[in-house]
């Protein structure tokens, strides 16, 4: 049997007295979107961070499409397909959007050293292709100085997607956006997980983005995982409700959608 692409069982980490993280499992397969999310200080970055290899956890395993991660480098656990990308961008501003990409994919091919020869050519034809899969094919001699700040997050994700990763670890990927370009930006992230088999796990605090793009959420509460299913389950569950009702959250757009 095909192990899952990302596997996750009994995953703990404390911060002297503070259980950032308790006894956490689960797991995604490829072309799914799966949402974590939780209150302020649930847990969420530090899972993000045993994730991608940034920290290491005090017990429990992380298995990428079945290999355990103990013990590897985050450069290690990227090359294995894992990606991530970060609630502030990190993009080259004098660069334009195309040169950001070719960038990356240079990178990703260990050329960088050729960057300004025909290897950077090479891949111009594929840069305009990521570009365009996040709709940035209009802006492609821009430099990224001048984007708007959703446009940028599209971009940060064509460079996420040069890597050609399996897994795309997504940290509040619509942070800062406008309402109409956070649902936008999630639209195109489902597309291209279904699309191109990767498997997506994101966090986020809006829960429209939330319950519209996500095929299953798991939440976290205080270091656990207190509920895990589909978003109509979820949205039901009383201990979720009673979480986020104490925060002073309602799920009423999302109920709205789903009616
Ligand atoms: N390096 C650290 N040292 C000490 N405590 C930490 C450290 N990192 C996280 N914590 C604590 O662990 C808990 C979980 O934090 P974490 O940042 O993972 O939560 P989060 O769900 O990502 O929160 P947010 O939504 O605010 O980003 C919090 O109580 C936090 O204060």
């Amino acid at each position: 049997m095909t192990p899952p692409l990302l596997q996750v069982e009994h995953l703990s980490k404390a911060y002297g007295g503070v259980h950032a993280v308790r006894d956490v499992s689960f797991s995604l397969e490829a072309g799914e979107l799966l949402a974590m999310i939780g209150p302020n200080g649930a847990g969420k970055s530090t899972c993000f961070n045993m994730l991608n290899g940034q920290i290491w956890p005090d017990s429990g395993s992380v298995r990428i499409a079945g290999r355990d991660t103990a013990g590897l480098t985050p450069r290690e656990v990227w090359r294995l397909g894992v990606g991530r990308t970060f609630q502030i961008t990190a993009t080259f501003p004098s660069m334009t959007v195309r040169e950001n990409v070719q960038l990356a994919l240079l990178s990703h091919e260990g050329r960088l050293w050729r960057l300004f020869g025909y290897a950077a050519a090479d891949m111009r034809g594929e840069a305009e292709r990521l570009c365009a899969l996040v709709g940035m094919d209009r802006a492609l001699d821009r430099p990224c100085a001048e984007l708007a700040y959703g446009d940028l997050k599209r971009l940060e994700l064509a460079v996420a997607l040069a890597n050609a990763p399996k897994l795309l670890l997504m940290d509040e990927p619509t942070a800062g956006m406008a309402p109409a370009d956070r649902v936008a930006m999630m639209r195109v992230a489902a597309e291209i997980a279904a699309e191109q088999r990767i498997g997506i796990l994101f966090t986020e605090h809006d829960m429209d983005v939330v319950f519209e793009h996500a095929s299953r959420i798991i939440v976290l509460d205080r270091g656990r995982i207190i509920a895990a299913g589909s978003p109509a389950a979820i949205r039901d569950d009383p201990a979720v409700k009673a979480t986020y009702l104490g925060e002073g959250l309602t799920f009423s757009a999302a109920e709205a959608t789903h009616a």
